[in-house]
Order: C-alpha cells, then structure tokens, then sequence
C-alpha cells in the first residue's frame, strides 16, 4: 500500500491535545533549552549533537525506534548517568538558563526540579503515606501536621486520593499497577518540582489504567513542562503539545503534535509516523 506524506498511521486518531488546546492560546515560556547535546556510553556516542527546547506547561513526546536514544536523552535531564563513571554528556542542557550537566549543580537540588517515573512501577516497600512522606522528608524539613496535607494534596493531584485515603497505612506493594505509577506519580510531584520526565509510564498498564495515567498527563500539564518517551503513537498524539522524532541517536523532527502527524517534514517522520518503518 502507497502512503503518502500527511498519512497518518492507520487507527491514528487525531483528536491530538494540541489540537484541542492550540498553542496560540497562551505564549510559550522556554524551560529547557538542549544545545547540542551529545551523550556517551564508555566510546559510543548514544546522542549525536540534539538542540531542542521543552515549554514550561507544555507535553513533549520523545518517539522514535527502539534505540534511538530517548530514554538516554531523559537520564540526561535528571543527570542519572552520573552515578556511572563510563558515561558522559557534552553540550549544554539549561534549566532556567542554569547549566544542569555542570557540577556546580547539586544533584539532590537537581532532582528536587526535576523528577522522574519509569516504565515500571517502582513504589518503596512502605506505606502508601510513607512512600510521598519519604521522598519530601528527602528534600525539605516539614512538620508533621504539614505533612499530612502535602500528602493528601500530592495524592489528590495524582487522581489517586479517592482510591487510598482510607488505608494509607497499606502498603505502596499492595495496589493494582496502575494505582502504583500513579503512586509514583504522586511521590515525583509531592516534592514540587517544575519538570516530570515520565519513561514509557503506561507501557506496563491495561487499557483502563493507560487512560487514567493520560487523563493525568493532561491535568499536570497546566503546571509542569512534561516530557514523556513513549512507543505508542496514539498516545503521543492525544497526550502532547509537541512531538520529537529521533532516530539513531540524532533528533530528526520536532514541532507540534499535530503537524509532526498530519504534516511530517522529513522521509525518516513520515515513514515512521505512517507505520511504514522497517
Ligand atoms: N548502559 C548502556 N551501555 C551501553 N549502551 C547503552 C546503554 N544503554 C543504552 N545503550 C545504547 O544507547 C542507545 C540508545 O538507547 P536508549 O535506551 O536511549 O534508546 P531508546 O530509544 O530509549 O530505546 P527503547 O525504545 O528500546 O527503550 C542504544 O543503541 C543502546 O543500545
């Protein structure tokens, strides 16, 4: 079958997020701006020179083929590679203008901006109250009466309080899958930061749970620069604002979602956004 450009990917749906929110409606507010960034595992350089900025209250999905560098692009931006020696990053990556690969940024206050989900459920063996308590204590002194609403408030933000608010003491282990990202979702928010990177944070969920976690997506967007690396193409284009396509560790596309989809620029999107990628 002949595809051509603008196809999208059959069962596509292009009820995209941008196109329900366009980007006209507020001005976009620049959060962090990536300039050539180049990232290398011991001598294999993973991320070949990628310039991008991500807007301040806005979704960026990172797609592309397995490979290509997406997840190693978000462990750039919480700076995890640096608990390995072997690996490093060049380039600039600015968080508010701030350099967060120089060393003159703690990591701790780093992780305090900017938090992370990933693909796996991953709560602390605690309580469902300990595992947001847990992760505040980590960063800043509360009392305790303070606690209780940081809690419940990072709860109700996540769209889980309704389910939990009677067996706090339950263990984090104890809820469905779909309940412990959003746990986890809850803990990364509780300690305020500005952006939430999520790693594939629906691929290990049902049908339900992915919609309840792209439900979410879209609320915290109105207060956080989300980026989120995901395989599902549909989901990319309900979920987002704006869409960058990578392919063996190069940034090849970026723009808004709904032209990445309806209007992709380079062969490499159109292939890959119309399902033709082999
Ligand atoms: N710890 C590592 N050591 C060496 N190479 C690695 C390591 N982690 C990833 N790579 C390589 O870096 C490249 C990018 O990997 P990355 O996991 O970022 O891709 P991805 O786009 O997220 O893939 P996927 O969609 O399969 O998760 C790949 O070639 C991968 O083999």
């Amino acid at each position: 079958m002949t595809m051509t450009a603008g196809t999208p990917a059959e069962g596509m749906s292009m009820e995209s997020k941008s196109m329900q929110r366009p980007a006209a409606e507020a001005a976009e507010v620049e959060k962090i701006q990536i300039k050539d960034l180049r990232f290398y595992y011991e001598d294999y350089e993973a991320l070949k020179g990628v310039t991008l900025t991500l807007h301040d209250k806005r979704v960026t999905a990172f797609i592309g083929p397995s490979g290509c560098g997406k997840s190693t692009l978000l462990r750039v931006l919480n700076r995890i590679y640096a608990l390995y020696p072997r690996q490093h990053a060049t380039g600039e990556v600015l968080l508010d203008g701030r350099n967060l690969l120089s060393k003159d940024i703690h990591v701790d206050s780093l992780r305090a901006q900017v938090g992370m989900v990933f693909q796996k459920p991953t709560p602390f063996p605690m309580s469902i109250y300990d595992n947001i308590a847990f992760g505040i204590r980590l960063h800043e002194r509360v009392p305790g009466s303070e606690m209780d609403d940081r809690v419940e408030s990072a709860l109700r933000r996540a769209a889980l309080w309704d389910e939990v608010k009677d067996k706090l003491k339950a263990s984090g282990l104890s809820l469905s899958g779909g309940q412990q990202q959003r746990l986890c979702i809850a803990r990364a928010i509780a300690i305020k930061p500005s952006v939430l990177l999520l790693d594939e944070p629906a691929s290990a969920l049902d049908p339900i749970s992915t919609a309840k976690i792209e439900e979410l997506i879209a609320e915290l967007a109105s207060d956080f620069c989300i980026a989120i690396v995901t395989h599902n193409l549909q989901q990319a284009a309900r979920c987002s604002d704006y869409v960058a396509f990578m392919y063996l560790g190069e940034l090849i596309e970026f723009g808004p979602t709904e032209r990445i989809f309806s209007n992709p620029g380079h062969p490499k999107t159109v292939e890959y956004v119309t399902g033709r990628f082999g």
